[in-house]
């Protein structure tokens, strides 16, 4: 059987926003050195909101996210270091200096309707080397002829993969099968699919997606992630090789990853509560959850009223904070 995609393990990136950006260099040096060891060819580590997140607006990291990149890339022997930059949270500097320290893999992010921001970050990743993704957020709120016409951006400013996001774990597998094979249809570039479990989904959209052509699929163990976290790469790679897919990754060894080294760092499960399944629902970015429940504890209000209500107002990545505003509203409601 040959080898049919790419898995990239977001738990050092995407993980970042469910334990309030408090990774430390010891756990990231344990994570890294059992994802290589389990055959993992690329995960990403970044702040939640990709480099120079860390902020009082996004959070700010207790650890420096380019100490984390440097310990990661010392345990990587075949794995790559991926970083996320979303244009205007991160600089071209900061993609600079991730790149010295040896990431080799950069995902440009932007929301769905706004690849054109992504030019120069998706140039100056080729030009550094890396292997360079475009990123499209919150893919769930733009409708098929839209994400084709940004991923051709994408690809015409030189990405070489290009992923559909599902942010909000809004999608159902229809809604992935549609994009991406209209993305597989119309690009020559490879496709990616990143999703959220918040409706209970992200397994079923991430075979939709595999199954239409999506050749890099992102997962987090343990299903560490925003929400109710990401497709769990563990179970992501048993339920792919009983399907006919080769992931070639160590099933045991990943569960070792799993059950000693993630586990003890989780500060809460990833199950899909009232608040992440309203994320779904309402088609919230998942990264919101916590700052929704945070207001919602300062405000004395629902954090369910507050999500419904950033659904409402169609909200996005980088408008976190609409979310104190809305929880104040609510009070004078
Ligand atoms: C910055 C976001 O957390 C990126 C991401 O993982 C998503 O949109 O989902
Ligand atoms: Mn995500």
């Amino acid at each position: 059987m040959s080898k049919s995609f790419e898995i990239l393990d977001v738990s050092l990136r995407d993980g970042s926003h469910s334990v309030r950006h408090a990774f430390t260099e010891e756990q990231v040096r344990a994570v890294a050195k059992g994802l290589n060891a389990a055959g993992v060819r690329y995960f990403e580590v970044s702040h939640g909101d990709g480099l120079g997140g860390s902020s009082l607006q996004y959070g700010l990291s207790a650890t420096d996210e380019l100490k984390l990149i440097e310990t990661a890339v010392s345990e990587c022997t075949t794995s790559e270091v991926s970083v996320l930059l979303i244009p205007g949270i991160g600089t071209k500097e900061n993609l600079q200096a991730a790149a010295r320290l040896g990431a080799k893999m950069v995902r440009v992010a932007t929301h769905v309707t706004e690849a054109d921001v992504a030019a120069q970050h998706i140039q100056l990743g080729r030009e550094l080397g890396l292997k360079t993704a475009g990123f499209l957020m919150m893919s769930h709120m733009a409708p098929v002829e839209k994400i084709v016409e940004q991923a051709k951006l994408f690809e015409s400013y030189g990405a070489e993969i290009v992923y559909v996001t599902d942010s909000a774990g809004a999608m159902l597998p229809q809604d992935v099968t549609a994009r991406i094979q209209a993305l597989r249809q119309e690009l020559q570039c490879e496709i990616g699919f990143h999703a959220h479990n918040n409706l209970s989904m992200a397994m079923a959209n991430t075979i939709a997606a595999v199954e239409s052509g999506a050749t890099y699929i992102d997962g987090s163990i343990r299903a560490l992630g925003a929400g109710a976290g990401n497709t769990q790469t563990e179970v992501m790679v048993a339920v792919l090789e009983k399907l006919g897919y080769q992931a070639d990754i160590d099933l045991y060894k990943i569960l070792d990853v799993a059950n000693q080294v993630i586990a003890p760092m989780m500060q809460q499960p990833q199950e899909i509560t009232g608040g992440s399944l309203l994320l779904g629902h309402a088609g919230v970015y998942s990264s919101f959850l916590l700052h929704a429940q945070k207001a919602a504890q300062q405000f004395g209000v629902d954090e369910r009223d507050i999500l419904m209500e950033l659904g409402r107002m169609k909200t996005v990545g980088g408008q976190e904070d609409l979310i104190y505003e809305v929880a104040q509203h609510l009070i004078k409601a």
